[in-house]
Protein backbone atom coordinates (compact mmCIF):
# COMPACT_ATOMS: atom_id res chain seq x y z
CA UNK A 1 0.00 0.00 0.00
CA UNK A 2 1.14 3.53 -0.75
CA UNK A 3 1.55 5.84 2.18
CA UNK A 4 3.14 9.33 2.79
CA UNK A 5 5.55 9.86 6.37
CA UNK A 6 5.08 13.59 6.90
CA UNK A 7 8.19 15.32 8.65
CA UNK A 8 7.08 18.38 10.39
CA UNK A 9 6.67 18.49 14.06
CA UNK A 10 6.08 21.97 15.73
CA UNK A 11 6.00 24.61 13.72
CA UNK A 12 7.77 26.32 10.33
CA UNK A 13 8.74 29.93 9.14
CA UNK A 14 6.26 32.36 6.97
CA UNK A 15 4.85 30.30 3.89
CA UNK A 16 2.97 31.00 0.60
CA UNK A 17 0.29 28.29 -0.50
CA UNK A 18 -0.76 28.98 -3.73
CA UNK A 19 -3.67 27.10 -3.14
CA UNK A 20 -6.12 25.29 -6.10
CA UNK A 21 -9.29 26.42 -8.22
CA UNK A 22 -12.48 25.65 -6.32
CA UNK A 23 -14.17 22.61 -7.89
CA UNK A 24 -17.64 23.54 -6.87
CA UNK A 25 -17.39 26.89 -9.10
CA UNK A 26 -15.68 25.06 -11.93
CA UNK A 27 -18.03 21.96 -12.12
CA UNK A 28 -20.40 24.98 -12.39
CA UNK A 29 -19.15 27.24 -14.73
CA UNK A 30 -18.58 24.21 -16.44
CA UNK A 31 -22.52 22.86 -16.91
CA UNK A 32 -23.44 26.69 -17.80
CA UNK A 33 -20.91 26.81 -20.22
CA UNK A 34 -22.11 23.39 -22.13
CA UNK A 35 -25.73 25.47 -21.86
CA UNK A 36 -25.07 28.50 -23.16
CA UNK A 37 -25.12 29.65 -26.96
CA UNK A 38 -21.46 31.65 -27.38
CA UNK A 39 -18.22 31.37 -25.97
CA UNK A 40 -17.78 32.01 -22.32
CA UNK A 41 -14.13 32.83 -21.52
CA UNK A 42 -13.42 30.62 -18.56
CA UNK A 43 -10.19 30.79 -16.70
CA UNK A 44 -8.52 29.21 -13.41
CA UNK A 45 -10.98 26.19 -13.60
CA UNK A 46 -9.76 23.48 -10.69
CA UNK A 47 -6.96 20.88 -11.26
CA UNK A 48 -9.43 18.89 -9.11
CA UNK A 49 -10.09 15.09 -11.01
CA UNK A 50 -13.92 16.22 -10.28
CA UNK A 51 -13.47 19.17 -12.41
CA UNK A 52 -11.01 17.61 -15.23
CA UNK A 53 -13.49 14.50 -15.33
CA UNK A 54 -16.65 17.09 -15.86
CA UNK A 55 -14.29 18.85 -18.62
CA UNK A 56 -13.27 15.37 -20.39
CA UNK A 57 -17.19 14.23 -20.72
CA UNK A 58 -18.44 17.18 -21.88
CA UNK A 59 -15.35 17.38 -24.51
CA UNK A 60 -15.60 13.85 -25.61
CA UNK A 61 -19.30 12.97 -25.24
CA UNK A 62 -19.08 9.38 -24.50
CA UNK A 63 -22.57 7.45 -24.65
CA UNK A 64 -21.84 6.22 -20.99
CA UNK A 65 -20.79 9.34 -18.09
CA UNK A 66 -18.51 7.25 -15.89
CA UNK A 67 -18.24 10.26 -13.02
CA UNK A 68 -15.81 8.19 -11.10
CA UNK A 69 -16.07 9.55 -7.51
CA UNK A 70 -17.15 13.16 -8.34
CA UNK A 71 -20.56 13.68 -6.76
CA UNK A 72 -21.23 17.00 -8.35
CA UNK A 73 -19.99 16.03 -11.73
CA UNK A 74 -22.92 12.65 -11.42
CA UNK A 75 -25.77 15.07 -10.21
CA UNK A 76 -25.02 18.09 -12.56
CA UNK A 77 -24.71 15.95 -15.51
CA UNK A 78 -27.38 13.94 -14.43
CA UNK A 79 -29.56 16.37 -14.37
CA UNK A 80 -28.07 17.95 -17.84
CA UNK A 81 -28.40 14.75 -19.93
CA UNK A 82 -31.89 14.45 -18.72
CA UNK A 83 -33.11 17.80 -19.45
CA UNK A 84 -31.46 18.55 -22.49
CA UNK A 85 -32.97 15.08 -24.12
CA UNK A 86 -29.41 13.17 -24.31
CA UNK A 87 -28.86 9.42 -23.90
CA UNK A 88 -26.70 8.91 -21.55
CA UNK A 89 -25.43 6.24 -19.16
CA UNK A 90 -24.14 7.80 -15.86
CA UNK A 91 -22.49 5.25 -13.53
CA UNK A 92 -19.51 5.75 -11.42
CA UNK A 93 -16.96 4.13 -8.42
CA UNK A 94 -18.95 1.45 -5.95
CA UNK A 95 -19.03 4.12 -3.37
CA UNK A 96 -20.64 6.52 -6.02
CA UNK A 97 -23.22 3.87 -6.72
CA UNK A 98 -24.19 3.78 -3.15
CA UNK A 99 -24.99 7.69 -2.81
CA UNK A 100 -28.56 8.61 -3.01
CA UNK A 101 -29.85 10.47 -6.09
CA UNK A 102 -33.16 9.45 -6.42
CA UNK A 103 -34.73 12.82 -5.09
CA UNK A 104 -33.11 14.66 -8.03
CA UNK A 105 -34.49 11.35 -10.71
CA UNK A 106 -37.96 12.06 -9.11
CA UNK A 107 -37.81 15.74 -9.76
CA UNK A 108 -37.05 15.40 -13.45
CA UNK A 109 -39.25 12.67 -13.77
CA UNK A 110 -41.98 15.23 -12.63
CA UNK A 111 -40.55 17.84 -15.22
CA UNK A 112 -41.06 15.62 -17.90
CA UNK A 113 -37.55 13.60 -18.53
CA UNK A 114 -36.93 9.85 -18.81
CA UNK A 115 -34.75 8.14 -16.84
CA UNK A 116 -34.59 4.57 -15.97
CA UNK A 117 -32.48 2.87 -12.97
CA UNK A 118 -30.03 0.44 -14.63
CA UNK A 119 -29.70 -1.70 -11.19
CA UNK A 120 -31.05 -0.62 -7.73
CA UNK A 121 -33.63 2.09 -7.68
CA UNK A 122 -32.70 5.25 -6.35
CA UNK A 123 -29.09 5.15 -7.05
CA UNK A 124 -26.86 5.40 -10.16
CA UNK A 125 -25.85 3.56 -12.66
CA UNK A 126 -28.93 5.19 -14.41
CA UNK A 127 -29.87 6.27 -18.08
CA UNK A 128 -31.49 9.45 -19.41
CA UNK A 129 -33.98 8.66 -22.06
CA UNK A 130 -35.08 11.46 -23.52
CA UNK A 131 -37.14 14.49 -23.04
CA UNK A 132 -40.38 15.37 -25.24
CA UNK A 133 -42.56 18.04 -23.20
CA UNK A 134 -42.58 19.69 -19.89
CA UNK A 135 -44.87 18.63 -17.76
CA UNK A 136 -45.08 21.19 -15.14
CA UNK A 137 -42.82 23.88 -13.98
CA UNK A 138 -43.83 23.75 -10.27
CA UNK A 139 -41.46 20.73 -8.43
CA UNK A 140 -41.20 20.23 -5.14
CA UNK A 141 -37.94 19.03 -3.87
CA UNK A 142 -36.73 17.96 -0.45
CA UNK A 143 -33.18 19.96 1.10
CA UNK A 144 -32.44 17.79 3.60
CA UNK A 145 -30.42 15.04 1.89
CA UNK A 146 -27.80 16.77 -1.08
CA UNK A 147 -28.21 20.38 -2.27
CA UNK A 148 -26.49 18.95 -5.81
CA UNK A 149 -29.78 17.79 -6.76
CA UNK A 150 -31.93 21.43 -6.03
CA UNK A 151 -28.42 22.79 -7.90
CA UNK A 152 -28.32 20.34 -10.74
CA UNK A 153 -31.86 21.62 -11.48
CA UNK A 154 -31.46 25.16 -11.28
CA UNK A 155 -28.71 25.41 -13.99
CA UNK A 156 -30.77 23.91 -16.17
CA UNK A 157 -33.92 25.72 -15.50
CA UNK A 158 -33.77 29.27 -17.58
CA UNK A 159 -33.56 26.41 -20.85
CA UNK A 160 -36.93 24.83 -20.01
CA UNK A 161 -40.29 26.12 -22.17
CA UNK A 162 -41.47 27.14 -19.14
CA UNK A 163 -38.73 27.95 -16.78
CA UNK A 164 -38.56 26.49 -13.06
CA UNK A 165 -40.39 27.22 -9.64
CA UNK A 166 -39.00 24.54 -7.46
CA UNK A 167 -40.00 24.77 -3.70
CA UNK A 168 -37.95 23.45 -0.95
CA UNK A 169 -39.01 21.52 1.57
CA UNK A 170 -37.82 20.41 4.98
CA UNK A 171 -34.94 21.56 6.40
CA UNK A 172 -32.35 22.49 4.17
CA UNK A 173 -28.77 21.86 3.75
CA UNK A 174 -25.25 23.34 2.17
CA UNK A 175 -27.70 26.29 1.31
CA UNK A 176 -24.74 28.53 0.47
CA UNK A 177 -23.96 25.68 -2.21
CA UNK A 178 -27.27 26.65 -3.57
CA UNK A 179 -26.71 30.59 -3.04
CA UNK A 180 -22.95 29.88 -5.02
CA UNK A 181 -25.43 28.50 -7.65
CA UNK A 182 -27.90 31.04 -8.14
CA UNK A 183 -25.14 33.77 -7.95
CA UNK A 184 -22.93 31.90 -10.24
CA UNK A 185 -26.30 31.80 -12.82
CA UNK A 186 -26.83 35.47 -12.48
CA UNK A 187 -22.98 36.38 -13.30
CA UNK A 188 -24.17 34.82 -16.60
CA UNK A 189 -26.75 36.61 -17.16
CA UNK A 190 -29.84 34.97 -15.43
CA UNK A 191 -32.27 36.39 -13.07
CA UNK A 192 -33.86 34.52 -10.34
CA UNK A 193 -36.10 34.97 -7.19
CA UNK A 194 -35.67 33.09 -4.01
CA UNK A 195 -38.35 33.84 -1.70
CA UNK A 196 -39.31 31.67 1.59
CA UNK A 197 -37.83 28.24 0.07
CA UNK A 198 -39.44 28.80 -3.64
CA UNK A 199 -37.15 29.79 -6.17
CA UNK A 200 -38.63 31.01 -9.58
CA UNK A 201 -36.44 31.23 -12.58
CA UNK A 202 -38.41 32.38 -15.96
CA UNK A 203 -36.93 31.17 -19.12
CA UNK A 204 -34.35 32.54 -20.37
CA UNK A 205 -31.03 32.56 -22.21
CA UNK A 206 -27.23 32.42 -20.78
CA UNK A 207 -25.23 35.56 -21.59
CA UNK A 208 -21.91 34.64 -22.70
CA UNK A 209 -19.54 36.05 -19.89
CA UNK A 210 -15.84 36.15 -18.97
CA UNK A 211 -15.22 34.18 -15.29
CA UNK A 212 -11.85 33.59 -13.55
CA UNK A 213 -13.24 30.77 -10.61
CA UNK A 214 -11.63 31.69 -7.47
CA UNK A 215 -9.03 29.60 -5.17
CA UNK A 216 -10.97 27.09 -2.77
CA UNK A 217 -11.88 27.32 0.94
CA UNK A 218 -12.39 24.31 1.17
CA UNK A 219 -8.91 23.27 0.75
CA UNK A 220 -7.48 26.71 2.46
CA UNK A 221 -9.30 25.21 5.68
CA UNK A 222 -6.51 22.40 6.22
CA UNK A 223 -3.73 25.20 6.33
CA UNK A 224 -5.81 27.28 8.63
CA UNK A 225 -6.22 24.00 10.82
CA UNK A 226 -2.24 23.32 10.41
CA UNK A 227 -1.55 27.20 11.78
CA UNK A 228 -3.75 26.58 14.65
CA UNK A 229 -2.21 23.24 15.86
CA UNK A 230 1.27 24.41 15.02
CA UNK A 231 4.15 25.62 17.91
CA UNK A 232 5.04 28.68 15.21
CA UNK A 233 4.24 29.84 11.63
CA UNK A 234 2.73 32.44 9.53
CA UNK A 235 0.55 31.58 6.26
CA UNK A 236 -0.21 33.39 3.25
CA UNK A 237 -3.31 31.75 1.12
CA UNK A 238 -3.09 32.98 -2.33
CA UNK A 239 -6.24 33.78 -4.63
CA UNK A 240 -8.56 33.89 -2.04
CA UNK A 241 -11.20 37.03 -1.72
CA UNK A 242 -13.34 38.11 1.19
CA UNK A 243 -16.93 38.68 -0.76
CA UNK A 244 -16.88 34.30 -1.57
CA UNK A 245 -19.37 32.85 -3.06
CA UNK A 246 -18.22 29.89 -0.91
CA UNK A 247 -19.79 28.88 2.10
CA UNK A 248 -16.16 27.39 3.46
CA UNK A 249 -15.01 30.65 3.90
CA UNK A 250 -16.41 30.39 7.32
CA UNK A 251 -13.49 28.94 8.20
CA UNK A 252 -12.02 32.31 9.22
CA UNK A 253 -14.61 32.83 11.93
CA UNK A 254 -14.41 29.18 13.07
CA UNK A 255 -10.49 29.66 13.26
CA UNK A 256 -10.64 32.54 15.02
CA UNK A 257 -11.63 31.29 17.77
CA UNK A 258 -9.08 28.17 17.01
CA UNK A 259 -6.46 30.53 16.88
CA UNK A 260 -6.10 31.77 13.68
CA UNK A 261 -6.28 35.68 13.21
CA UNK A 262 -6.60 36.25 9.08
CA UNK A 263 -6.27 39.31 7.11
CA UNK A 264 -7.07 40.29 3.57
CA UNK A 265 -4.48 41.65 1.19
CA UNK A 266 -4.54 42.00 -2.50
CA UNK A 267 -3.98 38.66 -3.75
CA UNK A 268 -5.04 36.85 -0.82
CA UNK A 269 -5.44 36.18 3.20
CA UNK A 270 -2.72 36.14 5.43
CA UNK A 271 -2.93 33.88 8.78
CA UNK A 272 -1.04 34.65 12.20
CA UNK A 273 -1.28 32.71 15.14
CA UNK A 274 -3.17 34.23 18.33
CA UNK A 275 -4.59 33.20 21.38
CA UNK A 276 -7.57 30.86 21.55
CA UNK A 277 -10.78 31.57 22.86
CA UNK A 278 -12.33 28.21 22.20
CA UNK A 279 -15.16 26.79 20.10
CA UNK A 280 -17.89 25.44 22.40
CA UNK A 281 -20.08 24.18 19.38
CA UNK A 282 -20.35 24.48 15.92
CA UNK A 283 -23.91 23.78 13.36
CA UNK A 284 -22.39 22.61 10.12
CA UNK A 285 -25.48 22.41 8.24
CA UNK A 286 -24.58 25.01 5.18
CA UNK A 287 -21.03 23.76 5.11
CA UNK A 288 -20.32 20.34 6.06
CA UNK A 289 -17.05 19.98 3.93
CA UNK A 290 -15.25 21.32 7.14
CA UNK A 291 -16.67 19.29 9.81
CA UNK A 292 -13.34 16.76 9.28
CA UNK A 293 -10.83 19.82 9.45
CA UNK A 294 -12.81 20.99 12.49
CA UNK A 295 -13.11 17.92 14.34
CA UNK A 296 -9.50 17.36 14.27
CA UNK A 297 -8.21 20.90 15.02
CA UNK A 298 -10.40 20.57 18.18
CA UNK A 299 -8.70 17.34 19.02
CA UNK A 300 -5.42 18.61 18.42
CA UNK A 301 -5.67 21.75 20.54
CA UNK A 302 -7.33 20.02 23.68
CA UNK A 303 -10.81 21.76 22.99
CA UNK A 304 -14.23 19.84 23.90
CA UNK A 305 -16.92 20.74 21.37
CA UNK A 306 -20.24 20.19 19.86
CA UNK A 307 -21.15 19.31 16.61
CA UNK A 308 -24.60 19.67 15.00
CA UNK A 309 -25.23 19.74 11.03
CA UNK A 310 -23.59 16.60 10.40
CA UNK A 311 -25.99 14.36 8.99
CA UNK A 312 -25.04 14.62 5.42
CA UNK A 313 -21.50 13.40 6.38
CA UNK A 314 -22.73 9.85 6.20
CA UNK A 315 -23.29 9.78 2.57
CA UNK A 316 -20.45 11.66 0.97
CA UNK A 317 -17.14 10.06 -0.28
CA UNK A 318 -17.50 7.82 2.78
CA UNK A 319 -19.37 7.60 5.71
CA UNK A 320 -17.48 10.34 7.20
CA UNK A 321 -18.88 10.66 10.88
CA UNK A 322 -17.38 6.22 11.30
CA UNK A 323 -14.53 6.97 9.65
CA UNK A 324 -13.52 10.35 11.68
CA UNK A 325 -14.55 8.14 14.88
CA UNK A 326 -11.88 5.23 14.20
CA UNK A 327 -9.62 7.85 12.96
CA UNK A 328 -10.05 9.88 16.20
CA UNK A 329 -9.68 6.77 18.09
CA UNK A 330 -6.01 6.94 17.24
CA UNK A 331 -4.98 9.83 19.30
CA UNK A 332 -7.38 9.01 21.84
CA UNK A 333 -10.15 11.96 20.91
CA UNK A 334 -13.75 11.12 20.22
CA UNK A 335 -16.93 12.07 18.19
CA UNK A 336 -19.70 10.48 20.32
CA UNK A 337 -22.91 10.79 19.05
CA UNK A 338 -25.60 12.03 21.37
CA UNK A 339 -29.39 12.55 21.23
CA UNK A 340 -30.69 14.91 18.42
CA UNK A 341 -27.90 14.87 16.24
CA UNK A 342 -25.45 16.66 18.75
CA UNK A 343 -22.01 14.96 18.79
CA UNK A 344 -19.27 15.49 21.12
CA UNK A 345 -15.87 16.08 20.24
CA UNK A 346 -14.14 14.69 23.25
CA UNK A 347 -10.25 16.02 22.61
CA UNK A 348 -6.84 13.70 22.16
CA UNK A 349 -5.33 12.43 25.24
CA UNK A 350 -1.86 10.13 24.41
CA UNK A 351 -0.98 10.73 21.17
CA UNK A 352 1.22 7.36 19.82
CA UNK A 353 5.15 8.51 18.21
CA UNK A 354 3.74 7.45 15.32
CA UNK A 355 0.06 7.68 13.91
CA UNK A 356 -1.17 5.59 10.75
CA UNK A 357 -4.68 7.36 9.13
CA UNK A 358 -6.46 5.17 7.05
CA UNK A 359 -8.22 7.54 4.55
CA UNK A 360 -11.40 5.40 3.49
CA UNK A 361 -11.19 6.98 0.04
CA UNK A 362 -11.88 10.00 1.03
CA UNK A 363 -9.54 13.26 0.00
CA UNK A 364 -10.73 15.51 3.51
CA UNK A 365 -9.85 12.46 5.75
CA UNK A 366 -6.08 12.53 4.19
CA UNK A 367 -6.19 16.42 4.32
CA UNK A 368 -8.02 16.76 7.49
CA UNK A 369 -5.56 14.36 9.43
CA UNK A 370 -2.22 16.44 8.09
CA UNK A 371 -2.07 18.89 10.93
CA UNK A 372 -1.22 15.86 12.90
CA UNK A 373 1.93 16.32 11.94
CA UNK A 374 2.46 18.83 14.22
CA UNK A 375 2.46 16.42 17.23
CA UNK A 376 3.81 13.23 15.89
CA UNK A 377 4.90 11.35 12.80
CA UNK A 378 1.95 11.02 10.62
CA UNK A 379 1.76 7.66 8.06
CA UNK A 380 -1.10 8.81 5.82
CA UNK A 381 -2.57 5.76 3.72
CA UNK A 382 -3.16 5.94 0.13
CA UNK A 383 -1.94 9.79 -0.15
CA UNK A 384 -3.12 9.98 -3.79
CA UNK A 385 -6.88 9.94 -2.70
CA UNK A 386 -6.48 14.33 -2.57
CA UNK A 387 -6.59 14.10 -6.30
CA UNK A 388 -10.22 14.37 -6.10
CA UNK A 389 -10.00 18.06 -4.86
CA UNK A 390 -6.31 19.24 -4.24
CA UNK A 391 -3.37 17.10 -6.38
CA UNK A 392 -1.06 19.43 -5.64
CA UNK A 393 -1.91 19.12 -1.65
CA UNK A 394 1.32 17.16 -0.79
CA UNK A 395 3.49 19.02 -3.05
CA UNK A 396 2.46 22.11 -1.18
CA UNK A 397 3.28 20.44 2.27
CA UNK A 398 6.21 20.25 0.95
CA UNK A 399 6.48 24.44 0.70
CA UNK A 400 6.50 24.33 4.43
CA UNK A 401 9.98 22.82 4.80
CA UNK A 402 12.25 24.54 2.04
O1 LIG B 1 -22.62 21.74 -4.70
C1 LIG B 1 -21.46 21.53 -4.35
O2 LIG B 1 -20.47 21.92 -5.01
C2 LIG B 1 -21.23 20.76 -3.10
C3 LIG B 1 -22.24 20.64 -2.16
C4 LIG B 1 -22.06 19.93 -0.88
O3 LIG B 1 -22.75 18.69 -0.96
P1 LIG B 1 -24.21 18.45 -0.31
O4 LIG B 1 -25.14 19.43 -0.91
O5 LIG B 1 -24.50 17.05 -0.74
O6 LIG B 1 -24.06 18.63 1.15
C5 LIG B 1 -20.60 19.67 -0.57
O7 LIG B 1 -20.48 18.74 0.48
C6 LIG B 1 -19.83 19.17 -1.79
O8 LIG B 1 -18.49 18.96 -1.50
C7 LIG B 1 -19.89 20.17 -2.90
C1 LIG C 1 -18.62 15.79 -0.64
C2 LIG C 1 -17.71 16.17 -1.51
O1 LIG C 1 -17.81 16.06 -2.86
P1 LIG C 1 -18.93 15.42 -3.79
O2 LIG C 1 -20.19 15.29 -3.02
O3 LIG C 1 -19.06 16.36 -4.94
O4 LIG C 1 -18.40 14.08 -4.23
C3 LIG C 1 -16.45 16.81 -1.04
O5 LIG C 1 -15.68 17.29 -1.88
O6 LIG C 1 -16.20 16.83 0.17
Amino acid sequence: MKTIELPLKGGFGKVTIPLPSSKSESNRVLIIDALTKGENKLSNLAEARDTQTMIRLLREDPDTYDVLDAGTTMRFLTAYAALTGKTKILTGTPRMCERPIGILVDALRAIGAEVAYLKNEGFPPLQTRGFDRQLTHKVKIRGDVSSQYISALLMNAPLLPQGLNLELTGKVGSRTYIEMTLELMKTFGIHYEFEENVIKIAPQEYIPTEFAVESDWSGASYWFSLLACAGTGELFLKGLKANSLQGDSKIVEIMDKLGVDSSFENDGIRLRKKAVSGLEGFDFTHCPDLAQTVAVTCALLGQSSEFTGLESLRIKETDRIYALQQELAKIGAKLEEGENGVFRLIPAAAIPEKVRIHTYDDHRMAMAFMPLMTRTTVVIEEPEVVNKSYPSFWKHCGLLST
